[in-house]
């Protein structure tokens, strides 16, 4: 064992042995206020215990269509079950699962609407596609000590769908999943997006280079907040090149520049006053993501800035979306690491910027933001 006592350890000791003390959780789920708290840790842990099983019943709810056949309730067991395609019982069976997590709400006796979850989530495309895509990543956790001791020197079906959907290192094995991994993207695009034009004011008649910027959707979102910013987009030729037509129709050909190229590769083009790097930096590993920050760094005259935005270890109070999803994520997926801002802030002044601000986001469970300064 690792020997470093000290005040705080044997505290902890200390606290865990107390905590293990099966008298000592009788009386606490007995005593005033300690008992509280103590129905807290508990359904936190049975949550995290049953997890698994709560993100099956999104994804029945999703996959069969229930969402959208309660959204135009009230509908009765018999109907849904007729439309979904299972027995009375069983459709009983997920509307009570369901309205268990507030996707579903019994209006009245057989009277079945949506719950307050389920109207926020039959009306967010984006998080549906995420919900169908993690069957991905539930395969891959089905044996977390297997992946683990894997140690990502085996494919999984996230590293085959993400290299097949080129989406990591432009891969040349690109295959038809590009569109249905573009397309997720796009689809929860749309939050990120908020969270950054809410936080950060951009330069209105600035220029803005969105690298790994797919296709455009951030870009849509900047430059309807402001219609006199010049707009850039640099990903791979395959992606930027289907973006141009569409992209330019909606923001306007003539402020759009679209720069096919590897980022990797290829350097990321000048002249731009900010370039956006969105939920791009944490897919890679330090020494690719290091080559990325430089090769922005160096694309930025003085006074240029960079803005990171994408979902961050650390944050306090979303703790468990950093390390025990992104991190498992990206482990199986094979490359990346969630971080925390200080460990980006502190790879962004290894790239050669001088500074480096964070940006306080509504919804860091989306995503959290970091502007470095040339
Ligand atoms: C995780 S997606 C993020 C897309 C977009 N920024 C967003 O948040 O929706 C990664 C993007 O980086 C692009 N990309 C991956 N590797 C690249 C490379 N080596 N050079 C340029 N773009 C790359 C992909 O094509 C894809 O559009």
């Amino acid at each position: 064992m690792m020997e470093k006592p000290s005040l705080k350890t044997r505290w902890i000791a200390r606290r865990n042995a107390v905590f293990a003390s099966s008298r000592f959780q009788y009386w606490a789920a007995r005593i005033p206020f300690i008992s509280s708290v103590a129905r807290n840790r508990a359904t936190q842990m049975f949550d995290h215990l049953v997890g698994f099983s709560y993100s099956q019943v999104l994804r029945a709810s999703v996959d069969s269509g229930l969402l959208d056949l309660l959204a135009d309730g009230p509908v009765g067991a018999d109907h849904i079950a007729d439309r979904i395609d299972i027995s009375h019982d069983a459709a009983i069976r997920l509307l009570r699962a369901a309205r268990a997590l507030d996707l579903a709400e019994e209006a009245f006796e057989d009277g079945w609407m949506l719950g307050q979850q389920g109207a926020v989530l039959q009306a967010d495309p984006g998080t549906q596609a995420m919900i169908r895509h993690h069957h991905l990543l539930y395969e891959d956790l089905a044996d977390p000590m297997a992946l683990l001791r894997r140690d990502r020197k085996e494919p999984t079906a996230l590293s085959r769908y993400w290299s097949y959907a080129g989406a990591l290192h432009g891969a040349a094995e690109r295959g038809e999943e590009t569109q249905d991994y573009s397309e997720l993207m796009a689809a929860s695009q749309r939050f990120v997006a908020d969270e950054v034009i809410g936080a950060f004011s951009f330069p209105k008649n600035g220029r803005l280079l969105d690298v790994g910027g797919g296709h455009g959707e951030f870009l849509r979102r900047v430059g309807a907040a402001y219609p006199e910013i010049e707009l850039g987009l640099f990903d791979l030729p395959e992606v930027a090149n289907a973006a141009r037509e569409p992209l330019g129709r909606d923001v306007g050909q003539a402020r759009l520049t679209c720069h096919p190229g590897n980022f990797f590769e290829d350097q990321v083009p000048q002249g731009y006053d900010i370039v956006s790097l969105v939920r791009i930096l944490h897919d890679h590993d330090d020494e690719p993501a290091m080559a990325l920050l430089r090769n922005i760094r160096a694309s930025l005259a003085p006074g240029g800035r960079l803005l990171l935005a994408e979902p961050m270890a650390g944050i306090p109070g979303v703790e468990p979306m950093g390390d025990a999803f992104f991190g498992l994520y990206l482990w199986a997926m094979g490359s990346g690491r969630p971080r925390t801002p200080r460990e980006i802030s502190e790879m962004m002044q290894a790239a050669g910027f001088t500074r480096t601000r964070t940006v306080a986001t509504a919804q860091p469970v989306i995503a959290s933001c970091i502007v470095a300064f040339a």
